[in-house]
């Protein structure tokens, strides 16, 4: 059992202009979330955001306190989002068993001490996508199903940006510090997620892209709106999005994301939109 982390600190606009497309790699993607009984975890210095998977296998993995933290338990000054997007497995709360199924989601508030995860089966295990910030309060944990969701229609086939956008983390479903998480999936045809494109220079954001199909691909866009950069990514990877960043992709074929976004204030709308015959 072990928990991994790496840091990321933040780059301005005026130095990502000039990077090429490994500094841009090693800055803003996120490659390996999921391997066998490990928590991985990457410290992102816009917001704090962390960003991490855990996928326990035979055992329960625990999440423990990273250096970084200089606490002595991961959640002293933290509160943490968990959606599952694998197979049923189970999420422990200082004692108390929450099952996950998949796609379902736990928001689990600061003061927690001891979180285990584990799956209900080796061959078919859990995968823990998560996402932790900052928090000043202790909020009660809690489940989140997929009936508890806000549900949004997004887009239209013509413009092939036709989404379904599910809110899971905001605080019109459960009281949060300042995390926000949800999922999108593309409705079959549509490729492009986030057109209109926005900023919110309020708030960071991390895109984890996921059902992209086999041999496939989403080509993400960063920068601002009159500087934009792409990062082409796999399935099962995230990337990080700096407040003064787009953050847009197009697949070669349909997928999901999980969006987790943190920052000044709660206001989901909160959203600085990019004329899209204005992009460069
Ligand atoms: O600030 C909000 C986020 O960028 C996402 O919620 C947008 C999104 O999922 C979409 O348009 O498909
Ligand atoms: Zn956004």
């Amino acid at each position: 059992m072990k928990t991994n982390y790496e840091t990321r600190y933040a780059s301005s606009p005026q130095g990502v202009k000039k990077y090429d497309t490994n500094q841009l790699r090693e800055e803003f993607l996120i490659e390996n979330l999921f391997e066998a009984d490990t928590i991985n975890l990457v410290y992102s210095h816009y917001d704090r955001f962390i960003t991490g998977g855990a996928m326990p296998l035979s055992n329960a993995i625990e999440l423990e306190t990273i250096d970084p933290l200089k606490a002595p338990y991961f959640l002293e000054r933290r509160e943490l989002g968990i959606i599952n997007i694998g197979e049923t497995g189970s999420v422990s709360v200082d004692g108390t068993e929450y099952v996950l199924n998949h796609r379902e989601a736990l928001y689990v508030g600061q003061g927690n001490k001891k979180v285990v995860f584990s799956s209900n089966s080796e061959k078919n295990p859990a995968q823990f996508y998560l996402n932790s910030t900052p928090a000043h309060k202790a909020y009660p944990t809690k489940k989140i199903g997929t009936n508890d969701v806000e549900v949004i229609e997004l887009g239209a086939p013509e413009t092939a940006n036709a989404r379904t956008l599910r809110k899971y983390i905001v605080n019109s479903v459960v009281d949060v510090c300042q995390l926000q998480m949800g999922m999108t999936t593309l409705k079959s045809g549509s490729s492009w997620n986030t057109m209109p494109a926005h900023v919110h220079d309020r708030r960071m954001e991390v895109y984890f892209y996921f059902e992209v199909p086999e041999d496939q691909a989403v080509c993400h866009f960063i920068g601002q709106p009159q500087e934009t950069r792409h990062i082409w990514m796999q399935n099962n990877q995230a990337v990080i999005s700096p407040p003064w960043s787009i953050h847009s992709g197009s697949g070669t074929a349909s997928y999901s994301f999980i969006w987790g976004m943190a920052g000044e204030n709660l206001d989901y709308g909160d959203m600085d939109v990019a004329k899209i015959n204005e992009l460069r």
